[in-house]
């Protein structure tokens, strides 16, 4: 057995798939009194909203989406269903290995990638009843190696179904960037000026989470992913048709979790921390969570479109125009040190009202009103 399961003091390790119960050390207790509601199409205003890429409206819809969920369904985006199926399977197969197998990968503390808890467990106290596997297009083949030794038929077979899905992903990823600068009204000269200045769509790095789901003995207890907001511009969900996703609305009427509908051939899009940053505030980022249920396992990929780590994002001076930028300049590297501050002081407990979120502690009005230290440039 790995030496890590024996040194495992948080459970982290424990085998969720095997569980007849939810230990304490994955039981999060008050984590359910907000309502949720179905976020399917008769919902009113609280459908999920969807954008199809192929109506020509597109990006007066996804204006419309990102300012008031920050999140939406895509429709119409390329990426062949047949395709998303067979990157659910081979997901499902892997999770699907013994335990030593998985940990071959097993990503140690301080690792971005591997298999292993959420990344964001090392930010809670309690463990998440999910497993995940971070990747990168540059580290796959080493990564898929670590589980499979030998390279053979299952090796290539998923990485073959994992090459495919990351080129269309690419694709699709760049042309929702280019709806995106559409959808805040800039013209195609200005666009190719932001291009030109930026290298905005060219420079995203891509990263992948595959996370596993499995059934739970008793969901009301525990949580697939605590609630969080993405920290890079913009991330692609794939679920199985196995609902889970919940966004957080607020209030009035009242404070409540959206569950995100499983609609064949459809991928989430929620938006990230520096694209609020990048929009000056126009297009939120989604504060979301993960829910598990008890007869089925669900697994989804969130593949991250993130900036260089050390380039500086900033309000684009075409969206600010001639009001004034609500956020400071940071690279993706400094956001993160912000969100881990924020998760220490409850920012990310969004739905009680506790503490700041990252982007409140970097919002240049506050920051002024409480007269608070920050590491300005
Ligand atoms: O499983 C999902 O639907 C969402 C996953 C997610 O939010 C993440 O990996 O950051
Ligand atoms: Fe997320």
């Amino acid at each position: 057995m790995p030496s890590q399961l024996n040194k495992d003091p948080h459970n982290r390790y424990f085998d969720l798939g095997a569980a007849r119960e939810v230990p304490d050390t994955h039981a999060w207790d008050g984590q359910h009194e907000l309502p949720v509601v179905d976020g399917g199409v008769g919902a009113g205003d609280d459908a999920v909203p969807v954008v199809d890429m192929r109506d020509p409206r597109a990006a007066e819809a996804v204006a419309r989406a990102s300012e008031q969920w920050g999140a939406f369904l895509l429709e119409g985006h390329g990426v062949p269903t047949e395709l998303l199926a067979r990157v659910e399977a081979g997901i499902a197969g892997m999770f699907a290995l013994p335990t030593p197998e998985k940990m071959r990968a097993a990503r140690h503390d301080g690792d971005l990638y591997g298999y292993g808890p959420p990344l964001i467990a090392s930010y809670v106290s309690k463990n998440m009843w999910s497993e995940g596997y971070t990747l990168t297009p540059a580290n796959l083949h080493a990564e898929f190696r670590k589980i499979w030794p030998d390279a053979g038929q299952h090796y290539r077979h998923f990485s073959g179904v994992m090459e495919e899905f990351l080129k269309e992903m690419r694709s699709l990823a760049n042309r929702l960037m280019e709806l995106f600068l559409v959808a805040l009204g800039l013209t195609a000269e200005q666009i190719a000026g932001v291009e030109a200045e930026h290298n905005l769509t060219e420079s995203m790095t891509e990263t992948m989470h595959l996370n596993w789901y499995p059934k739970c003995p008793d969901p009301t207890r525990a949580l697939g992913l605590k609630g969080h907001t993405d920290s890079g511009f913009f991330t692609f969900v794939m679920q199985s048709q196995v609902p889970g996703l919940h966004l957080f609305r607020h209030g009035p009427p009242a404070d409540r979790w959206v569950e995100v509908p499983a609609v064949p051939g459809a991928l989430i899009v929620n938006i990230g921390d520096l694209f609020q940053i990048l929009t000056n505030g126009r297009f939120r980022s989604v504060y979301h969570r993960v829910v598990v249920n008890r007869e089925r396992e669900r697994i989804s990929v969130a593949y991250f479109l993130i900036p260089p780590a050390d380039v500086k994002v900033a309000p684009l001076k075409e969206v600010v125009g001639g009001g004034k930028p609500v956020y400071r300049a940071l690279t993706w590297s400094e956001s993160i040190v912000v969100r881990k501050e924020a998760f220490a002081n409850h920012g990310a407990d969004l739905e009680f009202g506790k503490g700041r979120t990252a982007l409140d502690m970097l919002s240049i009005s506050s920051d002024e009103d409480d007269g608070a230290e920050h590491h300005r440039d």
